[in-house]
């Protein structure tokens, strides 16, 4: 039985051998069975998961360390908690206190782990990033340090009292030295304990008892971890939900907001006067996630509702209740030695009761929400079809819910722009057109009404498997029922999927990801009937909507059918989503889908945290490959990141030319097998290895992060798959590099792969499809298009990246000045040196390229042949079609 999971992780090994046990993991994970009263140290610095096996063990001491973790754990922290476990999480001392050590001539061994994990921390930092990437390091680390003070309004940070506590701790002590000595706060936080239990060594009173007030909290947090780490309801095992598992997300949301809080037992007096101090402690960091207005508010609210007799009993005077409104969070901090211990937690009942009655209210709203709900689609009055109307930024039943959702199931603190806007459009039943920028969050606009209307089914249409899968696996992490129909599934799963949905009774599926070609198929037309008989389809939602225009770089015919489902179910909404769409394709998507007065919600393309440049692309393979090689390890030697070639053969050359060189990569591409193309991203993705050689496909519907570069060894076929496929680099914000290795040449080759795609016979793109002649033609004539325009953007020596790319997208914007290659190389080196070296070298690239279209015409048969061959097995572009 598994009592309790942490993350852990290797980072600064055998800092605390002495007596204690140290337990990492890396990748893998690793199970302990710690004696009783041991005491044992969790590195969390990277990924890793370690159980408990035996819960009759309790372990004496756990110290959580590491530096990155400590947003991310602080639900860890609760958990071990929970479990009466001694948490110390002193993470920014161990940076301080090894900096320290690094004087320190008589530090021991162990002082030296400390030191070298400090040294290569300090490496890593001068390794990858530049200057740049530096300042906003230590602007981060600032940030983190105001954060752990408590100043920041980061919830993080500040629902962790312990980490506040542990900041505020010497700092200059040596992890290994507080720890031996007891000489740190920690804070004991045991169910089984009601009263305090001061510890006998510790020289500071610091030690405290789980109030009984943070029940509530603990229990939401201990559910966050049975979530993240796949729990059953007892933590007892690690299971896999089902597509049809229940989501215990919003029923729990709803039970804790309608369960009313605990009345606060009265503290026995010994206890208060063993704890005061602590106890001040640990109520001043709980008032300090209440703001000031809450807790005037709450003292309002007490008195409105005649419960003032009650306080003034607890208060010795009315002058000490105004003094704790007007003092505020602020106040009772820097005030804390004259406030005494009975005020705040007057405080804390007080705001327990309004809280309460908020809740409540809010709890009301839910239920009543559903069927305040639209069924239909609202008619609004002469909406505008090109603004955010009023009424979607007005306050509707839903935004508590909807509030909640985004906090307690996605775990985001807040919504980014305009993704509020989208989600009211959508539960409003409004047609809507969305173009946010790539990382936007557009998911997040579609899943929330999905949850919060849960009522009936929402269909998303999404164009490649593995996004389709990567989204269902990331909700049912999170609890959300959702599944896919699709050729990845056995027919018996899809049979059984289907089963499920029809079951009006039962079922609780909110979201289904379909692919386009399944919109259209016979028997799954008559399942999305029934469900329509029985009024469940509450909306379609169109993913990656760009592909439904010829005019846009991915253009799928399946999606073109998406229309008849307009035809057949008039009454259900949809909502088209896409981060590439200029104008033309905007209009196209808009009239394809026969949008009915369709709300438009779009913003900037602008990604302001990437860099822009072009390269020029010798001709010589080798020296190409060693430029990529050497750029790797001077500026992203541990950074995560993707190289996108044309072929296949150049993703498996490059990939092997990288890891001769030390620089561990994988290539991934049409030809493998479905389920090593799974298990080949999913390593990625878990950061088994860092950089990924891929084709062109991979791209639409990667979320990983914190990936650092994205390098075209291969021009792109227009300048929306180039923002698509950049669009993956710095999804986290931070500073991120976009390398394109430019050749006419290679201009040269896509172009004749373009024609020959047009010849009638070469129909293995769209064979399924049998599309027209002439159809096809005017395909290639877009497509040429499409390609003339990443080639003009890439031969463009003059003006801003930045500003080519939104000008390309319909924006007007300032040049970037420090972002792009152009800009960079204008203020560098002055720009007319910077162009005639760059003519020089394009001069010698059209040489090039002359010659090889020689080649290629006097070779056209062959290769035309040699490469339809290949892709007759797998497309290139859409390999992931479901056309099962
Ligand atoms: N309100 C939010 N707060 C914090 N993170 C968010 C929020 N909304 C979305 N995210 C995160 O942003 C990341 C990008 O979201 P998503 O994949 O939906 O982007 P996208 O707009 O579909 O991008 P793309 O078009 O490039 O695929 C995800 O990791 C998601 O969890």
């Amino acid at each position: 039985m598994c009592i309790g999971v942490a993350k852990v992780g290797i980072g600064n090994n055998n800092i605390y051998n002495n007596n204690k046990s140290y337990y990492s993991t890396e990748k893998n994970n690793s199970t302990i069975n710690p004696s009783s009263n041991e005491e044992i140290v969790l590195d969390s610095k990277s990924e890793g998961y370690i159980e408990w096996k035996d819960p009759s063990k309790k372990i004496k001491k756990c110290v959580l360390t590491g530096q990155n973790r400590i947003s991310k754990d602080v639900k860890d922290i609760s958990f071990l908690n929970k479990h009466g476990l001694l948490v110390k999480l002193n993470s920014n001392s161990l940076l301080n206190s090894s900096k320290n050590n690094s004087n320190n001539s008589n530090s021991d061994n162990n002082d030296n782990d400390i030191n070298n994990a400090n040294n290569q921390n300090e490496e890593v930092i001068r390794e990858d990033y530049d200057d740049t990437f530096e300042v906003i390091k230590t602007k981060k680390q600032k940030q983190l340090e105001k954060n752990l003070m408590g100043k920041s309004g980061d919830l993080d940070y500040q629902d962790s009292p312990e980490i506040i506590t542990s900041k505020k701790n010497k700092k200059k002590q040596t992890m290994k030295e507080d720890f031996k000595n007891n000489e740190v706060d920690i804070i004991v936080l045991d169910e089984n304990v009601n009263s305090i239990k001061p510890s006998k060594k510790s020289k500071k009173k610091s030690i405290l008892v789980q109030p009984e007030d943070e029940e509530v909290s603990l229990e939401v947090d201990q559910n966050e971890i049975f979530r993240e780490y796949n729990l059953d309801e007892n933590g007892e095992h690690i299971v896999t939900m089902s597509p049809g598992f229940k989501s215990p997300e919003l029923d729990r949301i709803k039970s804790n907001l309608e369960k009313p809080l605990k009345e606060s037992k009265p503290r026995k007096k010994k206890v208060k006067e063993e704890q005061e101090q602590p106890i001040v402690k640990q109520q001043k960091e709980k008032v300090s996630i209440i703001t000031e207005k809450e807790v005037t508010e709450g003292v309002k609210s007490k008195i409105k509702k005649e419960k003032k007799d009650k306080l003034k009993n607890q208060i010795n005077n009315t002058d000490d209740l105004n003094q704790v409104q007007s003092i505020g969070i602020e106040g009772l901090k820097s005030k804390k030695k004259r406030v005494k211990v009975d005020e705040y937690l007057n405080i804390i009942d007080v705001y327990k009761e309004w809280k309460a009655t908020v809740l409540s209210k809010s709890s009301k709203d839910i239920l009543t929400t559903k069927h305040k709900l639209p069924n239909k689609p609202i008619k609004m009055q002469s909406p505008s079809s090109n603004a955010i109307d009023g009424v979607l930024e007005k306050e509707h039943e839903w935004d508590s819910l909807v509030d909640s959702c985004n906090r307690m199931v996605f775990g985001n603190s807040s919504f980014r722009p305009l993704q509020q806007q989208v989600i009211n459009s959508i539960l409003h039943g409004r047609d809507t057109f969305v173009s946010l920028p790539t990382g936007g969050g557009k998911s997040l606009c579609f899943q929330i009404p999905s949850l919060v209307d849960s009522s009936g089914i929402s269909i998303v249409l999404s164009p490649l498997l593995s996004l389709m899968q990567d989204q269902v696996h990331k909700l049912k992490l999170l609890g959300v029922p959702a599944c896919s129909i699709n050729s990845s599934n056995t027919p018996l799963q899809n049979r059984k999927t289907i089963e499920q949905l029809l079951d009006k009774d039962n079922c609780n599926i909110s979201i289904v990801y379909v692919s386009p070609e399944r919109l259209s198929q016979t028997e799954f037309l008559e399942v999305l009937n029934t469900l329509n008989n029985q009024g469940r389809i509450k909306r379609l939602i169109v993913d990656e909507a760009h592909c439904i225009s010829e005019w846009g770089h991915d253009f799928r015919p399946a999606y073109r059918k998406i229309s008849l489902f307009r035809e057949n179910f008039p009454n259900v909404p949809i909502a088209a989503f896409t981060a590439t769409a200029k104008p033309s394709v905007e209009s196209d998507i808009k009239n394809e889908l026969k949008l009915h007065n369709p709300v438009t919600i779009a913003s900037s393309f602008l990604r302001t945290n990437l860099l822009y440049q072009i390269r020029s692309k010798s001709p010589d393979q080798s020296r190409s490959f060693a430029d990529i090689a050497d750029y790797i390890k001077m500026r992203q030697s541990r950074s995560c990141g993707i190289i996108y070639c044309a072929t296949t053969n150049d993703c498996e050359l490059l990939s092997q030319y990288l890891n001769e060189e030390n620089i561990d990569s994988h290539f991934y591409h049409g030809s493998l097998k479905n389920s090593e193309r799974v298990e080949i991203q999913k390593a990625w993705t878990n950061k088994s290895f860092k950089i990924i050689v891929t084709t062109l496909a991979f791209g639409m519907g990667i979320d990983v992060k914190d990936v650092r570069f994205i390098i075209h060894y291969t021009m792109p076929s227009s300048i929306e798959a180039y923002y698509q496929q950049t669009g993956r680099a710095g999804r986290d914000g931070l500073p991120s590099e976009c390398i394109l290795y430019y050749t006419s040449n290679d201009y040269f080759k896509i172009s004749r792969i373009i024609q020959t795609q047009a010849q009638p016979s070469s129909s293995y793109f769209y064979s399924e499809e049998q599309e027209l002649v002439a159809q096809k033609q005017q395909m290639t004539e877009n497509k040429v298009e499409l390609l003339d325009s990443i080639n003009s953007f890439c031969r463009n020596d003059d003006v801003c990246r930045r500003v080519q790319l939104l000008d390309y997208f319909g924006e007007v914007s300032k040049p970037c000045k420090t972002n792009c290659d152009i800009c960079i190389s204008q203020t560098q080196y002055g720009h007319n040196n910077y162009t005639k070296s760059k003519l020089k070298q394009l001069k010698n690239d059209i040489q090039t390229s002359q010659d090889s279209i020689e080649r290629v015409y006097t070779r056209n048969s062959y290769s035309t042949f040699k490469y339809n061959k290949k892709k007759s097995n797998k497309s290139r572009s859409y390999e992931d079609d479901d056309t099962n």
